[in-house]
């Protein structure tokens, strides 16, 4: 089969997820530093713009609750079938899986009635310029819920109802998102940003 006829699936038993969940960085990883997970600090997360489910999956496999919310049917589905396929393996993925609550719907209008106290957002960015390079499963995931335009409109929203902080994922070499206040601080990736907004 050719790689781009490769249906897009979920898949949190083998793979790259199961290999950064043995291997990865534990809560030193930026992603964890980011969302506020230290040694006896465990916040309760929302993940507003799940997707593939990947960085729910691994806060979830470092100890924290996690709420995914997806707007895209198609992708809903995927992943409510991926998370069910990796709770019948039972064991540790059982486990993690058993802090993923999802939803669907906008998180504009879901976040309000949630009582969240870490809300990641990572909404698909704009296409970056060499596509060729832009990795298949990207490219998957943009086929079917296309650039997320209204994310700034989902950053004021979480600001207004986070109660610890907002984090917001992002190309690395990207310019701060227009008509966002600036962050309160930055942990730098090679390819990614987290921009990190404390709620006082
Ligand atoms: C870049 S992907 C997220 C990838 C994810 N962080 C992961 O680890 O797999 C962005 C996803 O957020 C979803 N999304 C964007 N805006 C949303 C919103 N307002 N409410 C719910 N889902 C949203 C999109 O449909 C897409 O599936």
């Amino acid at each position: 089969m050719k790689q781009k006829d490769r249906e897009l699936r979920v898949d949190f038993v083998g793979g790259a997820v199961a290999h950064r969940l043995r291997f990865g960085g534990g809560r030193g990883q930026a992603l964890a530093k980011a969302m506020g997970l230290r040694n006896g600090k465990t916040p309760m997360i929302v993940d507003a713009t799940a997707g593939l489910g990947r960085d729910s999956f691994l806060l979830a496999s470092l100890g924290a609750q996690v709420t995914l919310i997806e707007r895209s049917q198609k992708m809903h589905a995927l992943l409510a079938k991926g998370m069910a396929d990796a709770a019948q393996e039972g064991g540790e993925l059982r486990d993690i899986i058993e802090r993923m609550t999802l939803i669907q719907g906008d998180a504009k209008d879901v976040l309000p009635q949630l009582d969240a106290q870490a809300i990641l957002i990572d909404p698909m960015h704009p296409p970056r310029k060499s596509t060729a390079l832009v990795k298949l499963e990207l490219r998957q995931v943009r086929d079917i819920v296309g650039t997320d335009v209204d994310a700034a409109d989902l950053m004021r929203v979480a600001l207004e109802t986070a109660r610890s902080r907002v984090v917001l994922k992002w190309p690395a070499k990207a310019d701060p998102m227009i008509g966002i206040k600036p962050c309160s601080h930055q942990i730098l990736g090679k390819t990614t940003r987290y921009d990190v907004w404390m709620i006082d």
